[in-house]
């Protein structure tokens, strides 16, 4: 997988400012990296992979978590004042957009988030983080601690070449709305939560 950095610049944020760095692959995907602090220097860099939710990144969707996940790992890493954002444009876990909505309206009948992908005719999940590490490696970074409590990210990753040194748990408040979903990324995805 290749991937080239085709833009850089700043993006002030309420956590601090980040470098926002745009990447397009080689079938013309774009995905961006916000990136804080020294992260070439060789050390380990505390790193969030995080899939695009539209949703619930930009429209505060109580169904998932991925909005405060986002926060949340911004916010560490503006604390340690290094690390990096790999935000994958990789919405629905891979189905895109309209078919998340179309599996969260099969979720409004009574089935779980890995049902309602089936029905549809996808897989449960059908991310691929090789681009992810493509990305990682145009910045430089091999070593990485990882916000995250899913282990099949981690594996993936690992795949793909990047050294997964610890991982992070990167557990936010549920809430009334995403309880039944946290229950079935624990079940069925083996979530650590
Ligand atoms: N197809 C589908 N995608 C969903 C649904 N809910 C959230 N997503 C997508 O799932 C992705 C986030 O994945 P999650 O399973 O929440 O978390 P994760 O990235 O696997 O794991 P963490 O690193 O622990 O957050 C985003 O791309 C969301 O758009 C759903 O019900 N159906
Ligand atoms: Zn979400």
């Amino acid at each position: 997988m290749q991937v080239k950095i085709a833009a850089k610049t700043k993006l002030p944020t309420p956590f601090g400012e980040f470098e926002l760095i745009g990447f397009e692959t080689e079938s013309g995907q774009e995905h961006v990296a916000l990136a804080m602090g020294s992260y070439t220097d060789g050390a380990p860099v505390l790193t969030r992979v995080h899939s695009e939710c539209l949703t619930g990144d930009a429209l505060f969707s109580q169904r998932c978590d991925c909005g405060p996940q986002l926060e949340a790992a911004m916010q560490k890493i503006a604390d340690q004042g290094r690390g990096i954002i790999v935000y994958l444009r990789q919405e629905g876990r891979g189905i895109g957009l309209i078919n998340k909505l179309r599996a969260y309206a099969e979720q409004d009948k009574g089935l779980d988030t890995v049902e309602a992908n089936e029905i549809l005719g996808f897989l449960p999940d059908a991310r691929d983080y090789r681009v992810a590490a493509a990305m990682l490696e145009a910045l430089s970074v091999a070593e990485i601690r990882l916000m995250t409590n899913n282990p099949d990210k981690v594996q993936s990753l690992t795949d793909a070449g990047i050294k997964v040194v610890e991982r992070v748990p990167h557990q936010v408040a549920a809430s009334p709305h995403n309880q039944h979903y946290l229950a079935t990324k624990t079940k069925k995805f083996g979530h650590l939560l």
